[in-house]
């Protein structure tokens, strides 16, 4: 398989399969290793390093060292490399797309959206890095002056999802490298290599050794995770994973109280009130819930329908999920592709197994897809939704879609509500006082408007409740990444 995409690649030397530390390519040093599927067919594509704490200490090391001149860089000279990263991955985005394509399983047209989505964070970040400012403080003390300045923390670890794996990469080290912070990224085991073929670029955009350290790892991901966390040296964290890793993480990092940022799970409401749009607002719902085959931590999960145009709302979801063309994401024309990996099979299934227990119908779908090898489940929609079904609490994380009725503002903004997490959310609706009144009223980080994509590189991305904290990208980005220096002068003589 590995063939199979190398003849593909116009620049052959993306495709690595070894880890990156203190810039080398480099094996575990145990020599173990493990494999890489595509989901899509199951084939395997190539084996990768499976590193384990000593590896990991080895990059934190190398991370370290580099700490220590890369933090006296100029902000330009950041910026111009960021810059020069983010162009290196426009012009190889046919290669990069095809990686991702490949690993994850996500369609050509995704994948190469979300590489001039990785490249955004590189660019954006690249801005930013210029804008760090201080401040001078009114002092209280005739005598004194104060001011602040920002530092970079240190090393900084970086630990990636398989649903998007470089955008999520570039979204936590872009802003990273652009404060003056080294790296390590943990990709996840399922998807390492378009990790390794983004290192490769910013190698050659001129990154110093050491700024970027890559760990691989499936199996051993508690023992590297466990590394990252309970190092001295790693002075931030920041993860985009599930809700209970997170857990699991605050907890390690509690020891050194290492400064975290979690991105965790979502249970996004999409709710769409009678007087919206409905031609809108299938066209929105339909990026929402089926964008990377319904695995995104914003995906819209409980959708919430007001009574009068559920019925009228369901015919029409079910028209336009039809159209839908399932299948390998490197066919044309395929809309939604596989699921990355088993577990998410069995999770949605059970999902969809319970609704039916409790009364739902099943209006479109219902069961895996047949007649492929890979991952992949019939595009999903039943109506009749309760509270009481397991799709209410848990994200789902694929194809299938449950509707709820509603008939009031208050109602549903209660039951959007009644959740423990709290990531994206979206509203369809015409009406400006409504929208800005549930906007204000929903517990979450973000809400989304008329719209079913959530992302921009300029807009800051974070939850509340358990879906975590901090902010990745917009202008609060990279002060995750920085320390508030103040300084007290004496001005007596
Ligand atoms: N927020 C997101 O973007 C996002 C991404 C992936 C999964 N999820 C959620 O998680 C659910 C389950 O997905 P999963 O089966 O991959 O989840 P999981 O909990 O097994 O793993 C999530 C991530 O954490 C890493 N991980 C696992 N154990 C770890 C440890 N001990 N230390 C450090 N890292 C560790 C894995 O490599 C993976 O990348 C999904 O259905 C979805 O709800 C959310
Ligand atoms: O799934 C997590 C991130 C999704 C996004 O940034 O659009």
């Amino acid at each position: 398989m590995a063939s199979n995409i190398l003849t593909r690649l116009t620049r052959k030397d993306l495709f690595r399969n070894q880890g990156y530390i203190d810039g080398a390519w480099v094996d575990a040093a145990s020599g173990k290793r493990f494999d890489v599927y595509d989901p899509a067919t199951l084939d395997n594509i190539t084996t990768v390093p499976e590193m384990d704490a000593e590896d990991t200490v080895k990059a934190i090391e190398s991370a370290s060292a580099a700490f220590k001149t890369y933090k006296q860089t100029t902000a330009r000279q950041r910026a111009r490399w960021l810059r020069k990263w983010s162009d290196l991955c426009l012009e190889h985005t046919a290669d990069l797309a095809l990686v991702l394509c490949h690993e994850n399983g996500k369609t050509l047209a995704e994948a190469n959206g979300e590489v001039a989505y990785a490249a955004s964070f590189l660019e954006w970040f690249a801005g930013e890095a210029e804008r760090t400012y201080g401040e001078v403080v009114p002092s209280s003390n005739s005598k004194q002056r104060i001011l602040t300045f920002k530092q970079p923390l240190g090393v900084a670890a970086c630990m990636a999802p398989w649903n998007f794996p470089i955008a999520m990469i570039t979204r936590k080290c872009g802003a990273a490298l652009a404060a003056g912070c080294t790296t390590v990224w943990k990709p996840a085991g399922e998807t390492p290599l378009s990790c390794l073929a983004l290192a490769v670029l910013a190698q050659e955009a001129g990154f110093p050794k050491g700024c970027i350290n890559i760990v691989t790892t499936l199996d051993l991901v508690a023992q590297v995770g466990k590394a990252l966390c309970s190092h001295k040296a790693v002075r931030k964290l920041s993860f985009t994973g599930s809700t209970r890793v997170g857990k699991l993480l605050a907890n390690q990092c509690s020891a050194n109280l290492t400064k975290l940022s979690l991105e965790l799970g979502g249970n996004s409401p999409f709710i769409v009130f009678d007087d919206a749009n409905l031609d809108k607002a299938i066209e929105a719902f339909t990026m929402a819930k089926f964008r990377n085959s319904g695995q995104t931590c914003v995906t819209a999960n409980r959708v919430f329908v007001q009574s009068r145009v559920y019925d009228q709302f369901a015919q029409a979801l079910v028209k336009k999920v039809k159209t839908l063309k399932v299948g390998a994401g490197t066919e044309p024309d395929v809309f939604i592709g596989p699921l990355t990996h088993e577990r998410a099979v069995a999770k949605a299934m059970s999902h969809v197994e319970d609704a039916k227990a409790q009364g739902g119908q099943v209006i479109l779908g219902g069961a895996p897809l047949t007649g492929y090898n890979g991952y992949f489940i019939q595009p999903t929609v039943i109506r009749d939704m309760s509270t009481k079904m397991l799709m209410t609490r848990e994200e789902t994380f694929a194809p299938v879609v449950g509707l709820y009725r509603f008939e009031t503002v208050d109602e549903v903004i209660s039951l959007a509500n009644d959740c423990d997490v709290g990531l994206g959310s979206f509203i369809c609706t015409e009406s400006t006082s409504r929208m800005w009144r549930v906007a204000e009223a929903l517990d979450v980080g973000m809400v989304g408007v008329n719209v079913g994509v959530l992302s921009a590189c300029e807009s800051p991305f974070g939850g509340v409740k358990e879906s975590g904290y901090g902010r990745e990208g917009g202008r609060h980005g990279i002060d995750e990444y920085l320390i508030v220096k103040s300084m007290l002068i004496n001005v007596s003589d």
